[in-house]
Parts: structure tokens; C-alpha cells; sequence
């Protein structure tokens, strides 16, 4: 992903790409706009032939799709980039040790030319003379090996600069742009991780789908709609902590992924996720009215060893259906299946 597109070229692809997330009702925020930019340059021949085919097979596209798009299409070649960012910066780092050894060489060197030099002055012109330029010639290599010196330090410090912004790139990939939550992908890599290192590993999960939340939205829109996902997020958030992953699964739907914790614990976590959802109180700041309380349905599981993790999902939401059968506002466990 490499634009050196002159400002009429950009213009026009920036129109065509902005066409195409209002085609689609698409957020223009960086990831959606990046996937369209690079559909528009028509060079990422894998990513064009993926939207065309989802075109005309007249699916949908979503900020979900439009993120797998990009972290398939895209960052492949982005993680080449941060290879490359790796590579130099270790480059540098190892040039500065070698440049720190030699630079401390000639300066030592310097040193005891500019203490002795002072005491081989000399009667003899034609002598005098040729000291006078060795002198100038060892001002020079000082200098120059100053200027190597400062040029080193600041390629060490841009390339660490790089590698921070790549770390904090990295960060940001894996989080939904509109809860902060983690996205799809980081739980994909998250799963992938934890059955690799411990395959026997005990994993719950629980779902969280807000209660008619279209109705929501008919009623007081979209704009607080979004407001309200991203307050449920925090909540829902909140009784994790570190010891496991929220994510953002899909529109209105969150998953907690819960490592080393049995199914009644995790039920025991779900009820109070719950319960906290239903004590949060929300007022519209431009009408200062109150809302309608907001309520959410859970369903919990434990993987299974032996389906993929594609199939434990399946699962979880399908035990959360049980719970808005029974009603929303209650949390279903994989015991009631
Ligand atoms: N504001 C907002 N709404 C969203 C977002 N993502 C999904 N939605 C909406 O969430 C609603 C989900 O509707 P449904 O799947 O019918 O579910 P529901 O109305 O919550 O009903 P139940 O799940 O059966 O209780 C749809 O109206 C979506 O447009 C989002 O990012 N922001």
C-alpha cells in the first residue's frame, strides 16, 4: 500500500472512494475509507476481486467485512513494512554500537594527538608545515565523526519513533473504532493463541446481544443508538478487566471470552454484567429526557475440545437465543440447551 499518486489521480480515487462507502453505507473512519481507497488504485488485484465478487453476489458489506478485508488484503503487506521497519532498526541500532566503539577509539586518538602535537613543534618549516596540516586533517576527522555520530543518534531515535507508532498501529487494528473494544480479528488471534500454547485450556464465553435495539434506534436514532452500544460496551467491559477478552462480535453484539473459568462461574459473571447494564441510567443531552432502561440477554458456554472455535461461537449465540425466547433480560446457559 504505497500511493505516489499525483493530486488530480488522488482526488479523483478519494471521490471514487468515498462513492463507495456511501454506496454502501459505509462509516468513512480510516479502515473502511483504507479498504476503499485501495479498491478505487485497482492494484491489490486479491482485494478488487473479493468486493467484486461480494458486488455481485449482492452481499452486504459492514464495518465487520470491511475489517477482514483489510487485515487480509492490506496488512499482509503491512507486516512486510514492519519487517522491513524491524530490520533497519536493528541495522541501526548495531551501526550506533560499532559507531559508539570507533568514536570513542578516535577520540582517544584525538586526544593524544592534540596533547603531543602542541610538543613536536619544530624549527624546520618544511616539519612545521606538515604538522600544522596533520593538525587540520585530525580537526576534520573530528568533526566529520561528530556529524556521523549526531546523524546516527537521530536515525536510532527516528527508528524507534517507527517502531513505537508500529506498535501503536498494531494496537489499534485489533479495536473496534466505536466501543474501543477488541474486534473479531483480535479474538480470532487471541483463540488461535490460547489453544496453540494449551490445547486442553478450559475457555467460557459469553454473549451479549442488546434487547431490541432496532426499535432503539427507530425511536431515537442512530446517533444515540451508537452512544448508547458504546456506554454498554464500557459496562460490559468493566467486569472483565485483564483476566479476559470483550469484543465487539458484530452490530449490537459483544462477546467475553473468559480463559481458565468454569461454566458456573462465567454464568455467575454474566448475571452481573446484567445486572449493570440494567442499572445504567441514560439522559438524552439534547432533550434531557430519560431514556427507556436498556437491557441485554447473555448465553454462556464452555469450549468443547472438539470443535473449532468457529463452532464454540455458533454455539454461545445460539444459547443466547435461548434467553431472548425466554424473554431478554436473562442470561442461558449451555445447561438449558
Ligand atoms: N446505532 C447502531 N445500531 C446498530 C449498530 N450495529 C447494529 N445496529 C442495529 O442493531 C439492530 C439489531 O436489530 P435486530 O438484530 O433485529 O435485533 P433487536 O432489535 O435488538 O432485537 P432482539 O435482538 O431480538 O432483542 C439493527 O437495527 C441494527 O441496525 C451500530 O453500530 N450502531
Amino acid at each position: 500500500m504505497m500511493y505516489n499518486d499525483p493530486v488530480a489521480l488522488a482526488r479523483e480515487k478519494s471521490s471514487q472512494a468515498a462513492a463507495f462507502l456511501l454506496r454502501h453505507n459505509l462509516a468513512p473512519h480510516p479502515v473502511n475509507y483504507t479498504v476503499s481507497y485501495e479498491y478505487s488504485s485497482g492494484q491489490n488485484a486479491g482485494l478488487c476481486q473479493a468486493i467484486e465478487q461480494r458486488v455481485e453476489a449482492r452481499l452486504p458489506f459492514d464495518d465487520f467485512i470491511m475489517a477482514e478485508l483489510y487485515s487480509h488484503w492490506i496488512e499482509k503487506s503491512q507486516q512486510q513494512n514492519e519487517q522491513l521497519v524491524q530490520r533497519v532498526g536493528t541495522m541501526v541500532t548495531r551501526l550506533s554500537g560499532c559507531t559508539d566503539l570507533a568514536h570513542e577509539a578516535t577520540s582517544d586518538y584525538l586526544e593524544l594527538l592534540d596533547h603531543h602535537l602542541p610538543e613536536l613543534s619544530s624549527s624546520d618549516p618544511a616539519l612545521k608545515l606538515n604538522l600544522m596540516q596533520l593538525i587540520e586533517a585530525t580537526e576534520k576527522v573530528r568533526n566529520s565523526h561528530q556529524q556521523l555520530h549526531q546523524q546516527l543518534d537521530l536515525a536510532n531515535q527516528q527508528s524507534h519513533q517507527l517502531r513505537t507508532e508500529l506498535k501503536e498501529m498494531k494496537q489499534l487494528r485489533l479495536l473496534d473504532p466505536l466501543t474501543g473494544l477488541y474486534n473479531r480479528l483480535a479474538m480470532q488471534e487471541h483463540l488461535e493463541l490460547w489453544f496453540t500454547e494449551q490445547p486442553e485450556r478450559q475457555i467460557a464465553a459469553i454473549a451479549v446481544d442488546l434487547d431490541h435495539f432496532r426499535q432503539f434506534n427507530q425511536d431515537y436514532g442512530n446517533t444515540i443508538g451508537d452512544v448508547i452500544l458504546s456506554k454498554v460496551a464500557r459496562k460490559v467491559r468493566s467486569y472483565v478487566q485483564d483476566s479476559g477478552l470483550p469484543v465487539r462480535a458484530g452490530g449490537e453484539e459483544f462477546l467475553i471470552l473468559l480463559p481458565d473459568v468454569d461454566l458456573r462461574t462465567a454464568g455467575e459473571i454474566a448475571e452481573q454484567v446484567r445486572k449493570g447494564v440494567e442499572k445504567l441510567r441514560f439522559v438524552s443531552s439534547r432533550s434531557k429526557k430519560t431514556l427507556p432502561k436498556v437491557t441485554i440477554s447473555l448465553g454462556v458456554s464452555l469450549y468443547q475440545a472438539q470443535e473449532n472455535w468457529q463452532q464454540f461461537l455458533a454455539r454461545t449465540t445460539q444459547i443466547l437465543q435461548i434467553a431472548k425466547h425466554r424473554g431478554r433480560n436473562q442470561v442461558a446457559t449451555e445447561a438449558m440447551l
